[in-house]
């Protein structure tokens, strides 16, 4: 049977009559029409609680084994095991909102969420997917062309950033976020290129256990955890870098060779001749120009003498990753045999550091292109320096968004509410389907200052209408604070313009994308033909491996 559609008078009576007078309405909440919606609701429930600056941490374990203290979307999306494809495609948004500008992940999953239950919403009233699709279209367009009007602070090029980043930096950090701000805020500053460029890689970042937050430190190059083991403990010119992510010591345990020894006089040839080896590879890295050894594994006595004899610097590495970034910025691979590598990694200098009582190593280069400061993070916990280190990361981004579009939205809900705004005004004097479409996609606009007071612990309801009250007579730097709204242009709360777009342009993908899904089929590995009907089981298997959500 056909399915009519209503017509454009009878469609805004159908969304707003009464629960009883909605026939469709009670049908509809038990069986969604967005196949999608289900599992979108779930993966935003995860990351609700942890939106802005009065969100919850997650305490998370990833399936390496690595403990996470964070209030970041893109972290706890990062170690969820997702199953359902439609959550799967809304982290994979969400993600590559993280990748392209460091920040908005909470934004991109809770915004598609209220979208697509508006959208359900307007489809259960009869409204057809066309011209949903269509409708939405046009809204997100406004949403668009509006935002760089709601702009009203940018960065100047000779500008201190703290102020801009310090939203940024703050909204997940617990303690210090001050000291932590001006320090990103210095590293950007100073890091630029002779001609004003930013890039991102020429920042490093290095956790380094004990002391507080308030201790962390810029250092010059990039300086990596680890300590110095024999007497060199600097080589100030001409460094010759190879690195190895096997034991400074005799040849690996994991040699196949068994070792018989039928005598004393046997034992004594074998240590003689391992010995003899071992002198021969530490000799053969000088031979290759080697003076800087890096290792990721034990640093054996014997061989350190040896290194200390032919003026080699051995530094024992704390960070695997750390490593794995001195390699890539070297142009040179992590050996797992003591053999020199084909070229040396080169760089200016090479030396110990202390920070308070632990130890650093720096390298120091002199072309462009390397890292020219590294901010050191200190704290108590690994957990904890982890969830500074992605604030650091963002407040990073932000910079490098900043350079290249400097424009500033108020934030705190704030810039959602006036294009919420802006979106009823529109829609209430809209004929046609278009109307209830623009007033639906105002309302999901407003989930963004909702949860922010919601996770702030205030009365929802109240700050939501004075929020709008004043939007109303047209003052949108109005936000949600700690203890009711706030004028974000006086507490210096902004977000970047280019984030906020980028957002909202992740959000219009997924969610166009995900309204057009009638049905999700996904194909389980079936087992061989024969196995199946040698059992005579093929209909139900069939349906046991063609599962529908
Ligand atoms: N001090 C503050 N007071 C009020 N609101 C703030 C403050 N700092 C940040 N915000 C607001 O919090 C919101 C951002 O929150 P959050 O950083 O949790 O979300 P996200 O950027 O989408 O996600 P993520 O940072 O996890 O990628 C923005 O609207 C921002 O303006």
């Amino acid at each position: 049977m056909q399915k009519r559609v209503p017509s454009v008078q009878e469609l805004p009576k159908r969304l707003w009559p009464g629960p009883e007078e909605n026939p469709r309405s009670s049908r509809g909440r038990q069986q969604p029409l967005l196949k999608s919606m289900t599992a979108v609701q779930t993966l935003a429930s995860i990351i609700r609680s942890c939106y802005g600056p009065h969100g919850r941490q997650k305490l998370l374990v990833a399936a390496n084994g690595e403990t996470v203290c964070t209030g970041h979307a893109a972290a706890i999306l990062r170690a969820l095991q997702l199953e359902h494809p439609a959550a799967q495609f809304v982290r994979e948004a969400a993600q590559t909102q993280v990748e392209n500008s460091g920040d908005g992940t909470a934004f991109v999953v809770l915004l598609t969420e209220a979208l697509l239950e508006q959208a359900e919403h307007l489809l259960q009233a009869g409204l057809p997917h066309t011209q949903l699709r269509e409708a939405y279209g046009m809204a997100m367009a406004e949403v668009l062309t509006t935002l760089p009007a709601l702009a009203i602070r940018s960065l100047g090029p000779l500008e201190d950033p703290s102020w801009a980043l310090h939203s940024v930096v703050n909204t997940h950090s617990l303690f210090h976020t001050n000291h932590l701000t001006k320090l990103v805020a210095h590293v950007c500053w100073a890091s630029k290129g002779p001609d004003g460029s930013f890039k991102p890689e020429r920042i490093g970042v290095c956790l380094l256990r004990g002391g507080t937050l308030e201790d962390s430190c810029i250092l010059p190059g990039l300086a990596m955890s680890g300590k110095t083991c024999g007497q060199m403990t600097e080589v100030l010119t001409g460094a010759r870098v190879a690195l190895f992510h096997c034991s400074f010591g005799p040849t690996s345990l994991n040699a196949p060779a068994v070792a018989r020894f039928s005598s004393p006089t046997d034992l004594a040839n074998f240590r003689k001749g391992s010995d003899e080896a071992l002198e021969r590879q530490v000799a053969q890295l000088t031979t290759a120009g080697i003076n800087v050894v890096a290792v990721w594994g034990k640093v054996d006595i014997k061989a350190l003498i040896l290194a200390d004899k032919h003026g080699i610097m051995v530094i024992e590495a704390q960070s695997r990753k750390e490593m794995v970034y001195l390699s890539e910025v070297l142009g040179i691979p992590l050996l797992s045999y003591l053999l020199p590598p084909r070229e040396p990694g080169k760089c200016k200098k090479v030396y110990k550091q202390e920070v308070g009582d632990s130890n650093a190593v720096v390298f120091e280069w002199e072309h462009a292109d390397a890292p020219v400061l590294t901010l050191v993070l200190r704290g108590p916990t690994t957990e904890g320096l982890r969830g500074a280190q992605q604030a650091v990361y963002q407040g990073i981004d932000a910079y490098f968004q900043l350079c290249q579009d400097p424009r500033l939205l108020p934030g705190a809900g704030a810039t959602e509410m006036a294009l919420a705004r802006m979106l009823s005004d529109k829609g209430s004097k809209m004929e046609g389907p278009n109307g209830p479409a623009f007033l639906a996609f105002a309302r999901a606009l407003r989930c963004c200052p909702k949860i922010l007071a919601e996770n702030a612990g205030l009365v929802v309801s109240r700050v939501m209408a004075q929020m709008n009250g004043i939007h109303q007579t047209g003052n949108f730097v109005i936000g949600v604070g700690a203890e009711g709204i706030i004028n974000v242009a006086q507490e210096g709360v902004w977000d970047t313009l280019m984030t906020k777009a980028q957002g909202f342009r992740a959000v219009a993908e997924v969610v166009m994308q995900l309204m057009t899904v009638d049905e999700i089929v996904v194909a389980r590995k079936t087992p061989s033909p024969a196995s199946v009907e040698s059992k005579g089981h093929l209909s139900s298997e069939k349906k046991k491996y063609l599962r529908k959500y």
